[in-house]
């Protein structure tokens, strides 16, 4: 523990590089590593976006590998709530862990709330070269809580959750996010249709060599 807080904020650390990079294992893969980072409301459809595009990927033969916010709360992030600071401190990790994904060579799929835009913000900027692609989940509150998959939006109605995300605690939408899913007239895109919208922008980047 001692060894652990002193050296918090040391300066005597140093990078080791390797000889295998970031370059040769994109080659050995045939993709160029990148974050598809999926934000937006409870129920808006993230997870079902991410595991509908992890499979689709795959099926082309590209490898991708899903962090997923209620996943990674039981391990990594299991000592974390949701008041700001655990929810920074949630996205500022799971940002990290992309990053890595990315580094590998990875199409890492990150489907989070990520409710603040300065903390999508931070991850973005961790990752080179335009290589976090946001997609906002820009499904309306009102759908959302119709489709109450887990019953939590009732739960946070009856104020037997506080601080439920759209409810009683803010959601700030991007602004200039790469791709955005939309209800059109209430009536939302398939699943195969909002995988196909990022698998089209993947494939347009040149994310998906070959
Ligand atoms: N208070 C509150 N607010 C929002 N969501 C809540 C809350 N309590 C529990 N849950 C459940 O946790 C899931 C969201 O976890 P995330 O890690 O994605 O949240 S965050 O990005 O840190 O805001 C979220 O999963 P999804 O429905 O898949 O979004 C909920 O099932
Ligand atoms: N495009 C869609 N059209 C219809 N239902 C959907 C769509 N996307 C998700 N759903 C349904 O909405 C509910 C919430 O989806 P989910 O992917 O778990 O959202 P989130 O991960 O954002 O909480 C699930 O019951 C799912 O089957």
């Amino acid at each position: 523990m001692n060894s652990l807080i002193s050296n918090l904020g040391s300066s005597n650390i140093f990078w080791h590089d390797c000889p295998v990079e970031k370059a040769d294992r994109q080659k050995l893969l045939k993709q160029k590593g990148c974050v598809v980072w999926i934000t937006g409301l409870s129920g808006s459809g993230k997870s079902t976006l991410a595991c509908t595009l992890g499979r689709e990927l795959h099926s082309r033969g590209k490898l991708s590998y899903i962090l997923d916010g209620d996943n990674l709360r039981h391990g990594l992030n299991k000592d974390l709530g949701f008041k700001a600071e655990d929810r920074a401190e949630n996205i500022r990790r799971v940002g990290e862990v992309a990053k890595l994904f990315a580094d590998a060579g990875l199409i890492c799929i990150a489907s989070l709330i990520s409710p603040y835009r300065k903390d999508r913000d931070a991850c973005r900027a961790l990752l080179p070269d335009a290589s976090f692609i946001e997609v906002f989940m820009n499904i309306s509150l009102e759908i959302c809580e119709a489709r109450d998959a887990k019953g939590l939006y009732r739960l946070a109605r009856a104020g037997k959750i506080k601080g439920f995300t759209g409810i009683d605690d803010p959601y700030e939408p991007p602004v200039n996010s790469e791709i955005e899913i939309k209800e059109k007239d209430g009536i939302c895109p398939t699943p195969i249709a909002m995988a196909g919208e990022v698998v089209s922008y993947l494939e347009e980047k040149g994310y998906l060599l070959d």
